[in-house]
């Protein structure tokens, strides 16, 4: 028979002062990506709502507009915000710098949550080096990328590896060029809001057992919450998803991101879950025994009485 021990053992990482995996509360963090649309004053909004929220950290995306940027499309123009500009004008207007970073360092650190972000290109990386960050991530698009890996690598940092978009075969290449040992797994689907009917959830069971020393987590792109409450509930140690201010925002990640009142929601359940799920081994709780007592015809003399702690 299964133990408790058994049920709560399992591979961990570690994120700056926390733990992660079995046995561990989820880590949850609040993606902010580009929702803050290159405003400080967004991403201090965005911090201190994952913060009263209860998440652990919130996340960032870093590019260096000229590498992630292919030639053909710097010159294209498309409205935006901020008037007509061209797509690179606009790359970097989304892109915060080492002065911004440093204020989101100091405004993160004040609300006691982490902040870390996936960098997309090698530069993005020794950019982001610079700062004490638990950990980096790679999002789901840059996982065939073995350049960005192998200098991920390097850094010898906590590595977040989302598998969106990828095959079985991609993805144990990924975690051969990053090896196992400093990696977080997270099952994903990459469409944007992805349906129920694509979120394949039981992957977390498949990678589970394909990675048995690899934490598994779960990054979401749904627009409602409980499919992200069934990830935890499938065992995900570690849980992201989008945040944004308000869905109506401009930009193309708001419309699947977590508004304030539902991120509350989602760090309280997932917490609720947690406790809920228990160690798997039967026993009988005092609170049962009231109970027993006055609804069981047939007692055995064998079952624990009131006031006992049961087991
Ligand atoms: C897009 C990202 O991740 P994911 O693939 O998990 O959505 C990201 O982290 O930038």
């Amino acid at each position: 028979m299964t133990t408790s021990a058994q049920l709560l053992q399992g591979p961990t990482r570690r994120l700056g002062d926390r733990v992660v995996g079995p046995g561990h509360p989820v880590y949850i963090t609040g993606e902010i990506g580009i929702n803050h649309n290159g405003e400080l004053a967004n991403a201090f909004a965005l911090i201190d709502q994952a913060a009263a929220a209860g998440c652990d950290a919130v996340k960032f995306q870093k590019r260096t507009p000229e590498i992630c940027t292919p030639r053909d499309q710097w010159d294209i123009e498309r409205d935006t915000p901020w008037g007509r500009m061209t797509y690179i004008d606009y790359r970097h207007r989304v892109e915060f710098d080492a002065d911004d970073y440093r204020q989101i360092d100091e405004h993160a650190r004040a609300r006691g949550i982490a902040w870390f972000a996936s960098p997309w290109d090698v530069e993005a990386v020794d950019f982001l080096e610079q700062f004490d960050v638990p950990a980096h991530k790679v999002a789901s698009a840059s996982l065939t990328d073995d350049e960005l890996l192998r200098r991920l690598r390097a850094t010898g940092r906590t590595i977040i590896l989302s598998t969106g978009m990828s095959t079985p075969k991609q993805i144990r290449h990924a975690v051969e060029v990053l090896g196992s040992e400093n990696i977080v797994m997270c099952h994903a689907t990459s469409t944007y809001p992805a349906k129920p009917t694509e979120l394949n959830l039981r992957m977390i069971h498949t990678l589970q057992s394909e990675f048995p020393n690899v934490p598994i987590g779960y990054s979401g792109h749904e627009t409602g919450l409980q499919t992200t409450l069934a990830a935890v509930a499938l065992g995900a140690v570690f849980v992201e998803r989008h945040i944004t201010l308000d869905r109506a925002m401009w930009g193309s990640d708001q419309s699947a991101s977590v508004e304030p009142p539902g991120l509350q929601r989602l760090v309280r359940d997932v917490r609720i879950i947690t406790e809920s799920l228990g160690d798997g081994v039967k026993k009988i709780y005092d609170g049962e025994l009231a109970a027993m007592k006055k609804l069981r015809r047939v007692q055995d003399s064998s079952e624990p009485q009131l006031a006992s702690t049961g087991s």
